[in-house]
């Protein structure tokens, strides 16, 4: 036998751990190579891997290493580079996931080919234990009766022999005869099962997978296809173009039109897609026109991404025309772009204040490194909050660039990205995981409002395309830059130790003054007999805002009507059955109701107590539909925008608000931490806010830096363009040094003091900080796995090494019937603590899976 290479797959399996890769032979003629995805079959699946490596043959050949072989190979080009796949095996040491974890985190959803997406009985468990149903739906043998007819590669591997030595009914759990009942004949998705037996069923799937009762029935083919058309193209210049449509004037009058109409389309430069002239391939004319030898017709990809662009960049009219810098534009730039050739990392954080101008700096930059053939990527904190930002850039770079947004279609997403491999676009703008793009010869990453907690993911794997950005900026030997007018504590610690170089834009442009702010005391409001929701500083502001006939911005960081509802007899507050947690009072014109903030649990608003049965029950705490109602009572003829989670639900809705407050047809924009963010609204100038107190409340260490930036952010609305700006905070706590610091536009005095006081009780950035998490419907049993991985960690651990607080309810102690339990674990080395916490984690993990219940580590969880 000849010696065959040996590769090695990660497979798309995620029902259990397994975190290695599998190996497979390559069987000759198969063009299996790094970065491919493969077709294999993995214990009774079929399934989809990934090549990650290859090994040697082995020199002796030995009988019983028996490989099964790679049977397609699905891509006809790596869609994993040998950085992104550098980079997956870095996630899964610094985040401790899986490669599969990795590997997904960084493909787009619809690369994911091979879809288990039917359940169905074998032939095994229809013989033995469903025989009655049988009688029922008597008939064919077959697995699947088809879904929608997408040809179903797969097959229910109906093995009749019986080796499990369960011989009767009795002999399986009731919940699994009722599950293959429940199957009976009819193959049914993940969904449906759920939908019918509740989500339990999920555990029961794969024992019933595993005794060779229930098969997935595979449908295996791209979510999403590339898409194809026709183009018509010519062989022709210009010149003998316009002779031949001179020649048909008369002749051939439909000719004539076409040919006319493909010349303005700039036929003689590029091909002309044939649906976009609306005309058909076999249209008569076209035909006539290829056979006389003028044109010719090509099949050729189109990016579905592409129309959505073009279509943002015509909307977006001039706002990306470049513009003349700053000196203090300038200086920044040049920061950037020396490092740019610098050929080594080189964080850059870009300090500057609100409306000074930063996005112009980033988009120079960009062009600086498009024009040395380098690609670029810009975070934003999330997408469909910057619709700005986004109309900007593809206004200024056209199609070379791609926005990896979640409002795409899943089919405009994956051409995006294909687009980016193949290096048609090579500015990247997008959220979160936009850091994965796989570009070419990455020159720079801009993080816009890098401060944002948006950029850490909150759940497996909890990685920080922060950490990400730095990561391939270290691979290329280039650039990150970290924009914002609150640098987090962390981004000036680097800058402090000399690891990034510090610039600022001290000023905004035009020199327009930053916006005149005043803090009301709202006790003294209630002393002098104000019992209004609104300041009377609050109200004057609004009214000579609206008197002047420019726009103004209202801002309360919580949603809903009241915070809660509580019994003003006994003090009961009424609560989520299913969480630990008040429920939120809505009003709508149908009436109130409450609902559960984290579950979407909705009840009544009930008339007497639950505790106490007396008439007491009234609301607390202002929402931001309050606001509104008030709003409107007091100023009725004022037309008022609410934007914030419940006005924002359909897709586009968030755009066209803001596209409304844009053309004027609002004077208030209300809303919640939505309205805070990087929007630039020239004719803002008053901002007012309802309560800075709701943020300060928040029981984190790192709620006073969250309360500074959402302040320092919202003020900034105001007075961006010739208006002068005006804003009132209303708050209890006007001493607040965040709240002052706010006020003040204060950077300085805000990080000095809260530096502070992050050193002195061992806080991030001076620790590191990383949190377990166990999740079970049993309270014991939460509270034992974070027992168990507490004291697995103190036996690896010194405590000169981390300091590990004890297991404790979390923040949230019930979430969704489920109980909570958490392990803090401070360090200033994540080298040293490493693999006592993955050895820790695997432990418990392993255990709790098979217990039913979760368990998460959230390394650098104190990362903001
Ligand atoms: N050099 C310039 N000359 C004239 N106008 C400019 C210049 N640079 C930026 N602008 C304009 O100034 C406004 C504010 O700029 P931009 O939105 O980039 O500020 P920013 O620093 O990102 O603000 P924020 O952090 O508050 O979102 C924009 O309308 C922008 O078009
Ligand atoms: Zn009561
Ligand atoms: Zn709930």
């Amino acid at each position: 036998m000849k010696p065959t290479l040996i590769a090695k797959v990660v497979v798309d399996v995620r029902t259990k751990a397994l975190n290695r890769p599998f190996d497979y032979v390559v069987p000759e003629g198969v063009k299996a190579d790094t970065g491919y995805r493969v077709l294999v079959s993995f214990g009774r699946q079929l399934t989809q891997g990934y090549v990650v490596g290859f090994e040697a043959p082995p020199q002796t050949e030995r009988e019983d290493r028996k490989l099964k072989p790679i049977l397609s190979v699905l891509d006809d080009q790596p869609i994993l580079s040998a950085e992104l796949l550098a980079m997956c095996n870095w996630l899964t040491d610094r985040y401790v996931c899986t490669m599969l974890e990795a590997i997904q985190s960084v493909l787009p959803g619809a690369f994911r080919t091979v879809t288990r997406d039917k359940y169905v009985c074998t032939q095994k468990a229809l013989h033995q234990w469903l025989r009655d149903e049988r009688e029922a739906t008597a008939g064919d043998s077959d697995e699947g009766d088809g879904d929608g007819g997408d040809g179903d590669g797969g097959d229910s591997d109906a093995e009749v022999n019986d080796n499990t030595g369960l011989h009767d009914a009795n002999a399986l759990p009731a919940a699994i005869l009722q599950l293959l009942r429940t199957l009976g004949r009819k193959p049914l998705s993940a969904e449906q099962l759920i939908a019918r037996l509740g989500p339990e069923v999920m555990l029961q799937l794969p024992q019933a997978i595993s005794l060779g009762l229930v098969t997935e029935v595979f449908t295996q083919r791209d979510k999403v296809n590339d898409r194809f058309e026709a183009f018509l193209t010519t062989d022709l210049s210009s010149e003998q173009l316009a002779a031949e449509v001179l020649r048909r004037e008369r002749r051939a009058p439909k000719q004539y039109r076409l040919l006319q109409r493909l010349l303005q389309s700039g036929l003689a430069e590029r091909p002309v897609s044939v649906s976009a002239l609306g005309v058909r391939p076999s249209d008569a004319a076209v035909q006539a026109l290829i056979h006389s030898g003028v044109l010719g017709m090509t099949q050729e990809q189109v990016f579905r991404d592409e129309a959505w662009l073009s279509q943002l960049a015509l909307a977006s009219g001039g706002k990306g025309a470049k513009r003349e810098l700053t000196d203090w534009q300038k200086r920044a730039l040049g920061v950037i772009t020396r490092s740019l050739d610098t050929k080594q990392k080189q964080v850059v954080v870009l300090h500057g204040v609100t409306g000074s101008g930063k996005t112009e700096v980033y988009m120079q930059a960009i062009d600086a490194c498009l024009t040395v053939g380098r690609s670029a990527i810009v975070l934003v904190p999330e997408i469909s909050l910057t619709p700005q930002m986004v109309e900007r850039f593809t206004s200024r770079f056209g199609q070379t660039v791609a926005v990896m947004h979640s409002a795409l279609s899943a089919g405009e997403r994956k051409d995006g990205w294909v687009r980016v491999l193949q290096g048609l676009a090579r500015v990247v703008i997008g959220a979160r995981s936009a850091v994965f793009a796989p570009v070419v010869n990455l020159g720079l990453v801009v993080v816009d409002e890098e401060h944002e907690p948006s950029y850490k993911q909150e759940e497996t794997p909890f990685y920080d395309a922060r950490e990400v950005a730095e990561w391939r900026a270290n691979y290329h030997g280039t650039v990150v830059v970290y924009g914002s007018a609150t640098p987090s504590l962390e981004a000036m610690a680097k800058v402090e130790s000399g690891r990034a170089l510090l610039t600022t834009l001290p000023e905004r442009i035009n020199q327009s003054p930053m916006p005149a702010v005043e803090v009301v005391d709202m006790r003294e409001e209630l002393k002098s007999g104000n019992r209004s929701l609104f300041s009377r500083a609050l109200q004057s502001g609004l009214e000579s805002c609206m008197e002047a006939g420019h726009q103004a911005i209202v801002f309360l960081n919580r949603r809903g009507y009241s915070a809660f509802v509580l019994c003003r007899n006994c003090g009961e507050r009424i609560q989520c059955p299913n969480c630990d947690i008040s429920l939120t009072l809505h009003r709508g014109q149908s009436g109130d109701w409450l609902s559960c903030h984290y579950c979407q649990y909705r009840a009544d608003v009930p008339d007497t107590c639950p505790a106490c049965g007396e008439q007491a029950m009234r609301p607390f705490g202002i929402g931001t539909e309050q606001v509104e109602e008030h709003l409107h009572r007091n100023w009725p003829h004022w037309r008022i925008l609410r934007m914030d989670v419940d006005t924002t639900r359909r897709k586009g809705s968030h755009h066209e608000l803001i596209h409304r407050f844009e053309r004027g047809d609002a004077d208030i924009l209300l809303g919640t931490q939505m309205v805070a963010k990087g929007l630039d609204f020239p004719n803002v100038a008053f901002v007012g806010v309802i309560s800075a107190d709701t943020m300060l409340a928040v029981p984190d260490y790192r709620a006073n830096e969250r309360t500074f930036n959402l302040l320092t952010q919202v003020l900034g609305r105001a007075g961006r363009a010739e208006t002068t700006g005006l804003t009132v905070i209303q708050t209890y706590r006007p001493d607040h040094y965040a709240v002052l610091a706010a006020a003040h536009h204060d950077y300085g005095s805000f990080y000095r003091r809260e530096k502070e006081l992050r050193e002195a009780f061992d806080y991030p950035p001076y620790q590191e900080l990383s949190l377990f998490l166990a999740t079970h419907a049993q309270v014991n049993i939460a509270k034992g796995a974070a027992a168990r991985f507490e004291r697995e960690l103190k036996r690896r651990l010194s405590p000169a090494d981390a300091t590990v607080l004890s297991a404790s309810p979390s923040g949230i102690g019930r979430l969704e019937n489920r109980f909570r339990y958490q392990v803090v674990v401070k360090y200033s080395q994540w080298e040293t603590v490493k693999s006592s916490l993955q050895e820790a984690y695997a432990i418990v993990s392993d255990k709790m899976v098979r217990l039913g219940g979760t368990c998460v580590l959230d390394v650098n969880a104190g990362r903001m």
